[in-house]
């Protein structure tokens, strides 16, 4: 069965989730699939209107479908045109957006799917009517290209089973998908939403060693990335523990103990747990009115 998928708040986060969706409706055969069939995306301002649609896939004919709407109307057209809800605005946005006039009527019996940063589901069950299934998911921009990863709030046995398939099948398409207790929301939002910068530094600061070695720039950065993507997909597929991946390659008296003793001498393991403590405590503040 059909449905429409409204995107409240369409920036980094809506147009990297609508591109995985969009590939995956272009490269499926399967009509029964529990993807959306009709697309609704607003945006604050009028002016930002032509800048989304320039940055939906433009090979993709839900693309070219969708509606895009701005401002408190918009939202109120979408919310009521739509079956499920993916809040995907600022996450200090949330309350004013989900309190305009008629927006609680709006929701009345849908699924309010959120993305944000630090905004509970408690405070978003406060903001919109009872009836309204409120689901709290992270996610992050490699969804763009269908490598995401995504967490989403364990969905209670007692929701309609639609709910639980639907939003499997947008985060499918989007990349991996886990179900994790929103008590873990804070620290998936530093790792998986966060996660993307910290590695994306990790290898232009790869690459700048490389440039100081006399490397050029474009087969450096290429370089470091493919080295990270090889590792990592080798970690998931192999289910091989990292620590045991980096003993087979450090070589006794080779070039990499001695490149591993640098990162050790600049303390880079804890620097990155401590990373994601920073991130995750940050996180927990996002949703709260600040005093
Ligand atoms: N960026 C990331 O990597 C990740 C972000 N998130 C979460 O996703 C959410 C969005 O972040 P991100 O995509 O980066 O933010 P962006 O700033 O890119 O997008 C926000 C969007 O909201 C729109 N907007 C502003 N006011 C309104 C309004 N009144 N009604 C409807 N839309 C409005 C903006 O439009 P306009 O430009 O016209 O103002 C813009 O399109 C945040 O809550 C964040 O915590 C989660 C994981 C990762
Ligand atoms: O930096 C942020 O607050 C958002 C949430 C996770 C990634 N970006």
């Amino acid at each position: 069965m059909g449905y429409t998928l409204a995107v409240i708040g369409c920036g980094t986060m809506g147009v990297a989730i609508l591109s995985g969706i969009f590939t995956r409706i272009s490269q499926e055969s399967n009509e029964s699939s529990d993807l959306p069939t009709k697309f609704i995306a607003t945006v604050g301002r009028s002016t930002s209107i032509d800048q989304l649609r320039s940055s939906l896939p433009s090979t993709s004919s839900a693309a070219k479908d969708t509606t895009i709407l701005s401002g408190d109307e918009g939202n109120l057209e979408a919310i009521r045109s739509a079956d499920m809800v993916l809040l995907a605005c600022k996450p200090y946005m949330a309350k004013t957006i989900l309190e305009k006039q008629g927006v609680k009527e709006a929701l009345s019996g849908k699924v309010l799917a959120s993305v944000l940063a630090g905004v509970t589901m408690a405070q978003l069950q406060a903001w919109a009517p009872e009836d309204c299934e409120v689901v709290r998911t992270m996610t992050n921009t490699p969804s763009k290209i269908g490598q995401g990863m995504t967490v989403i709030t364990t969905i209670p046995a007692s929701s309609p089973s639609t709910t639980s398939s639907r939003l499997t099948a947008i985060f499918s398409s989007c990349g991996l998908v886990r179900f994790v207790d929103e008590k873990h929301f804070n620290v998936c939002t530093a790792l998986a939403g966060s996660g993307p910068a910290f590695v994306a530094m990790m290898v232009d600061a790869l690459a700048d060693g490389a440039v100081l070695m006399g490397l050029p720039r474009a087969e450096a950065v290429e370089m470091a990335a493919q080295t990270l993507a090889g590792t990592a997909r080798m970690i998931l597929e192999t289910k091989t523990h990292p620590a045991v991946l980096k003993d087979g390659v450090t070589t006794p008296g080779g070039c990499t103990i001695a490149g591993l003793m640098r990162m050790e001498d600049g303390n880079i393991r804890a620097t990155l747990a401590r990373t994601i403590e920073a991130a995750t405590l940050h996180a927990a503040g996002l949703g709260q009115d600040k005093k």
